[in-house]
């Protein structure tokens, strides 16, 4: 995590080797624990090819530093928006993270400290994972902010024609997702009769006076999640989400993934991936740890839930 403090920067555009100088716009609360930072590149300047081929080409991140402690962290910017909030050039480049305030954490504490029109230096962008070009399907098994790179691969795949992508996000509470009702309904009714009629019975606990919602109800990321399906139909390209909540009772079962991998376009060509992305407890709960060799992170074997499963025909990663 630490990095050379090095020269700073000469280049006014993102680049991988120094750090550049972004203006934190705006902050969109999502929740009591997260937010939408919104970045500009204080000098105006485009984005690179090297960004434009980023979201062509798969998961990718950024490095934010945090300059008295001369460390630095990684962050996954959202897709561009989509509706008609993007109408400018500026807005069109800005950089969007959602970032979690981990308690105890020194980086995404400092972030969320920040006010308004602060400085935030950052480099990238850095591929983290090349989604192949043949990818037909992918089932998305998500925790957190693990919902980032989630969004990202639902927007490359999503200018594909024909293309399918199950998204199964897990979160602790409510608020991260407010409003965000899964497709299938029954699907997730077997698992939550009780907690359904508690809500709807009034018996749910409000949602936290932090959470923005929407005319519908919607929290940001989950108007985004809904955007991205509109966006994707446009292409003939089927994105489906689920919601799942701890607090509710509600979590992924392996039942949800087998629904989604015995999957009726099975006879299409094409590569197949379940990708997991999550707190470090959350992947290794559905595919095992990953494993440091060599001052490099990687797969490990693959282990938790998934590797009980039959899953012939898809591959899996852990992001
Ligand atoms: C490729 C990639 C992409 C990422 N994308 C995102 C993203 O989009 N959004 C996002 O929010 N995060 C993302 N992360 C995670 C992010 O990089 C940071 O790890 C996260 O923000 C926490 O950093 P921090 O400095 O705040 O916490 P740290 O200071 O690193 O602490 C992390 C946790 O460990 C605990 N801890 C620290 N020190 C100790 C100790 N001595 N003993 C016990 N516990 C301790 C802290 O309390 C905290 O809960 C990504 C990570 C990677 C690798």
């Amino acid at each position: 995590y630490r990095y050379n403090a090095g020269p700073s920067s000469s280049s006014s555009s993102l680049n991988p080797h120094t750090f550049t100088p972004y203006t934190l716009v705006d902050k969109e609360t999502v929740s009591r624990t997260s937010a939408i930072f919104t970045l500009r590149n204080r000098d105006g300047a485009a984005d690179t090819e090297a960004v434009k081929d980023a979201w062509k080409h798969g998961v990718w991140s950024v490095q934010i530093k945090q300059p008295q402690l001369q460390i630095g962290r990684d962050y996954t910017p959202l897709p561009p928006r989509t509706d008609s909030e993007a109408d400018s050039e500026e807005k069109m480049h800005d950089l969007r993270l959602l970032i979690r305030q981990e308690e105890g954490g020194e980086v995404s504490t400092y972030l969320h400290r920040l006010p308004e029109q602060s400085t935030i230096e950052l480099r990238g962008p850095k591929l983290e994972w090349e989604l192949p070009e043949d990818t037909q399907e992918v089932i998305f098994i998500a925790g957190g902010t693990g919902i980032a790179p989630a969004m990202q691969i639902a927007h490359t795949l999503g200018a594909k024609p024909g293309r399918r992508m199950h998204i199964l996000w897990a979160n602790r509470r409510r608020e991260e997702c407010l409003g965000g009702v899964g497709d299938g309904g029954e699907l997730q009714e077997t698992h939550d009769g009780l907690s359904s009629w508690k809500r709807f019975l009034g018996f749910a606990p409000p949602p936290a006076p932090a959470a923005k919602v929407d005319s519908q109800g919607q929290g940001v990321i989950v108007r985004e999640l809904e955007a991205l399906k509109k966006q994707g139909a446009r292409h003939s390209s089927a994105l489906a989400i689920q919601y799942y909540v701890d607090e509710e009772n509600k979590f992924i079962k392996p039942q949800d993934v087998a629904r989604n991998v015995r999957s009726k376009d099975m006879a299409q060509p094409g590569s197949r991936m379940i990708l997991v992305s999550g707190p470090e407890g959350f992947i290794e709960h559905w595919a095992g740890k990953k494993v440091w060799i060599g001052g490099r992170e990687t797969q490990g074997q693959l282990g938790g839930v998934l590797s009980t499963m039959d899953l012939k025909g898809w591959s899996i990663h852990k992001l």
